[in-house]
């Protein structure tokens, strides 16, 4: 399977290492978030992914091979600084902008129909888009990032600014991507919605990729816990080797197990002792990792 692979990257400005080192894949098909506090190095490890920016060392090849020009206008990218051309029209400026890939002008007007539709701004086409709100410029940038229909996404904070709704549909637009083959990369700090949506993230500080992987992969715990709600008699426990149960209030309680596998015998247990009215794994969600791994002193991440 095609794979957009970021392999060893360094980038240094002046003193500052912007990126230290950084590797990962994405592979065809699959929705990758890239998650990190401000400056930690997103936008410039996109940038270089991108080809517009070059790295000190380090490789970037889709399916591969390097990221050349040809490949480069393959790619549907949206800039954090955003780049449309504020006095233009919105349907001239994606016809102009899917021509520019390369697109002939009867496919590149069902194009930017087809799009705008989509994104919901189809009776702005005849409107400039500096008379559009700002998130729905937005909505006409990540039109103009996929109005070429590009193998391969790359979006800079794509969801910042965007209300529920706009959120909904670019969310679909991209699961849709996704499930046409496209490798999907996108940086946001929206960790709520990364971890709906992703399938894999990574978590970057000061230029290193300090986690990566699936959510469920990432947010599995050593000792993995529950949470039991339950009428039981206060000296209840569960009776399974290596598990043990809190009391954390009247009808709560926190389990802790060696291993998953001893789940079924908890229930039983609990549900031959009394009543039970719900038991729920309790995993740490990806904030609550990211603030474990981004509060780490430097050097301890791994
Ligand atoms: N053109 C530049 N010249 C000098 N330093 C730069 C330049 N671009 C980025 N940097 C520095 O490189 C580091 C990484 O910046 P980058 O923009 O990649 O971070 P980011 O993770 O995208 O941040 P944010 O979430 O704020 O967008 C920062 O320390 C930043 O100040």
């Amino acid at each position: 399977m095609p794979a957009l692979v970021i392999d060893h990257l360094v980038k240094t400005y002046g003193d500052v290492r912007a990126l230290d080192d950084i590797s990962f894949t994405v592979e065809a098909g699959e929705l990758f978030g890239f998650v990190g506090a401000n400056g930690a190095g997103k936008t410039t490890a996109m940038r270089i992914a991108l080809g517009v920016l070059r790295a000190d060392s380090g490789t970037v090849t889709w399916d591969g091979s390097p990221i050349d020009l040809a490949r480069r206008s393959r790619i549907g990218y949206m800039p954090e600084e955003r780049g449309l051309y504020p006095r233009m029209k919105v349907g001239e400026q994606l016809v102009y902008l899917a021509r520019l890939h390369g697109m002939g002008r009867a496919d590149a007007e069902r194009a930017m129909a087809h799009w705008t539709e989509v994104l919901g701004v189809a009776d702005r086409r005849d409107d400039a888009v500096e008379k559009l709100s700002l998130g729905n410029q937005q909505r006409v940038q990540l039109a103009s990032a996929l109005v070429h229909g590009p193998e391969i996404l790359v979006l800079d904070e794509p969801f910042s600014g965007l209300d529920p709704v706009a959120v909904g549909v670019m969310s679909e637009v991209l699961r849709g991507e996704a499930a046409r083959g496209v490798p999907v990369i996108f940086s946001s700090h929206q960790l709520e919605l990364v971890e709906q949506l992703c399938d894999r993230v990574g978590i970057v500080r000061s230029g290193r990729l300090v986690a990566s992987g699936g959510i469920d992969e990432l947010t599995a715990l050593e000792r993995p816990r529950w949470t039991l709600e339950a009428d039981l008699p206060a000296a209840w426990t569960p009776g399974v080797p290596g598990v043990t149960a809190a009391r954390v209030s009247e009808r709560m309680w926190s389990v802790e197990a060696a291993d998953a596998a001893a789940a079924p015998a908890v229930l039983a247990s609990a549900v031959q002792s009394g009543r039970v009215t719900s038991f729920v794994p309790n995993r740490p969600t990806l904030t609550e990792l990211f603030r474990d791994v981004v509060a780490e002193p430097e050097g301890e991440a791994a």
